[in-house]
């Protein structure tokens, strides 16, 4: 368990998955997380854990050795600029979840030295499910492997070159939308051809559960696997192979570039 303090600043869908993961893993007492937000209403489930809720991002900082940043893309270098003369260089580190913001960005903004890690999590962090991303800037390495046992409590962890943190916000974090997006044209599917919504819902995310932990557990490639369930002439090949008439996955791959290109071009 950590004795660290942690602050997370901007307690939105992101910065409260985080909160109830890091109390869910008990890698981190509630009396050691303070959350801050403008308007605080929203976080009364957390702080009936016992998490500090807070207004002043200045003070949660003071407070804690750890800086988690989910702030919006579009506010978070107002925000810490304003927070600058919180930040020491010598007791904090800043963890980033902001999507396109760069480390050499974040640290201009809150000192030359600052300990600066990106991280890239997806929502299944409330339940130690995340796909994390990792990269790092002038941390030591007792804070490297503090911060990698923080996030392998999450979920997966991997570090990554800065280059590919655009990337990863796709692959891993809008990653979940897309996986849930296919859950429910399952369902939708499943309702057509007779299940009740509840138990089409069950089969669906079971199933997709399923054939992910095949590639986690086993390390295969997905076709490999999709080779032992076509049988021939047999009905998985029939829909399959209509599916990619439709265009399934090159509407993935597409709709992944779209993503990237959002971050990177704007
Ligand atoms: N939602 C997701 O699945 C993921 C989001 N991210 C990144 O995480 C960041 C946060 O995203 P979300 O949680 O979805 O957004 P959100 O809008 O739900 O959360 C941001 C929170 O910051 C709060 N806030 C705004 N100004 C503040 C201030 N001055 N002081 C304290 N709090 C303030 C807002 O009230 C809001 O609750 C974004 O940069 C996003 O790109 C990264 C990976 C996944
Ligand atoms: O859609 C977004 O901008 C954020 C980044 C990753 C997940 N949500």
């Amino acid at each position: 368990m950590s004795t660290k303090k942690i602050a997370i600043i901007g307690g939105g869908n992101l910065g409260s998955a985080i909160a109830q993961g890091l109390l869910k893993s008990g890698f981190t007492q509630a009396q050691d997380i303070i959350i801050t937000k403008r308007n605080t209403g929203t976080l009364s489930h957390l702080q009936e854990l016992g998490v500090t809720i807070e207004k002043d991002n200045a003070k949660a900082i003071t407070q804690s050795e750890i800086i988690l940043v989910a702030l919006k893309p579009y506010n978070v270098k107002e925000v810490l600029q304003g927070l600058k003369s919180a930040f020491d260089p010598k007791r904090h580190v800043l963890i980033s979840v902001v999507t396109g913001v760069s480390m050499n960005e974040l640290e201009q903004i809150v000192g030359e030295g600052m300990a600066v890690v990106r991280a890239m999590p997806n929502t299944a962090i409330a339940i130690q499910e995340s796909m994390t991303c990792i990269c790092h800037k002038n941390v030591s390495e007792e804070q490297v492997t503090w911060i990698m046992k923080m996030f392998d409590q999450l979920g997966a962890t991997v570090s990554i070159d800065e280059k590919l943190m655009d990337a990863a916000t796709v692959l891993g974090a809008c990653g979940i939308a897309y996986a849930l997006r296919f859950i429910r044209a399952n369902i939708q599917g499943g309702i057509e051809i007779g299940f009740d919504v509840r138990t089409a819902n069950l089969i669906a995310a079971q199933t997709v559960k399923g054939a992910a932990e095949l590639l986690i557990r086993e390390k295969r490639h997905p076709e490999e696997e999709i080779d032992k369930v076509t049988t021939p002439k047999g009905c998985t090949i029939a829909g399959l192979n209509e599916m990619e008439h439709q265009g399934f996955s090159s509407s993935l791959i597409k709709g992944i570039t779209v993503s990237y290109n959002k971050i990177v071009k704007g």
